[in-house]
């Protein structure tokens, strides 16, 4: 795993927020549902590029279209495509953006990113707004695990044997940031579903 402190400067986060901004006036959150227990996710979701990640009673997948609204993704936007290929170089682009909104009390379980079909393209992922306290662990779960404060602007990339790494958030650092408003925080991951 790579951590790229400050990747994005402030423009860069200013823009990009901008941008999501615009992504969830057309694609606004949703209520993501966990399958088994059907309790709600504390963090609200939605996507952008062709393919998007949801969760509901009957399962994770990777959709072509908003659960709520029936409506394709919006596209991408070029700026995080443009990221992906300075960091990763990968040969191929990502297929799917996953949007998560955390407000203040929100967190998300331990968990692999284990839904794509494509194991060798790495996962990139971006912070923006309120920090965080990131927690890794191992391939397997259960073993020790570290915890990793993460700020708007950072950048993670989770390839190789890191791809496969258990990680979850903790919890956001309330305050920590003005680039949002509401107030929370904003992860982006960029991966190759298909
Ligand atoms: O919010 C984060 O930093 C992590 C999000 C995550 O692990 C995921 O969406 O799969
Ligand atoms: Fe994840």
């Amino acid at each position: 795993m790579r951590l790229y402190k400050s990747a994005l400067d402030q423009a860069a986060q200013e823009a990009l927020r901008d941008e999501i901004r615009e992504i969830l006036r057309i694609a606004p959150l949703f209520q993501p549902v966990m399958p088994r227990t059907r309790k709600n996710f504390s963090v609200r979701m939605s996507n952008c590029g062709p393919l998007g990640w949801v969760s509901d009673v009957s399962g994770y997948r990777y959709q072509p279209d908003h659960p709520d609204t029936g409506q394709p993704w919006p596209p991408m936007p070029e700026r995080l495509l443009a990221l992906w290929r300075d960091l990763t170089g990968y040969p191929r682009d990502p297929d799917a953006c996953l949007i998560n909104y955390y407000d203040c009390n929100a967190r998300m379980g331990a968990h692999q990113d284990v839904d794509e079909q494509d194991f060798d393209a790495p996962i990139v992922s971006i912070s923006l707004g309120d920090a965080c306290r990131f927690r890794i662990g191992g391939v397997a779960r259960g073993g020790s695990t570290q915890a990793l404060a993460l700020d708007s602007g950072d950048v993670l990339v989770f390839g190789g044997p890191a791809r496969k790494m258990f990680h979850g958030v903790d919890k956001i650092l309330p305050g920590t940031s003005t680039l949002l408003d509401p107030p929370g925080r904003i992860n982006l991951t960029l991966r190759r579903a298909r």
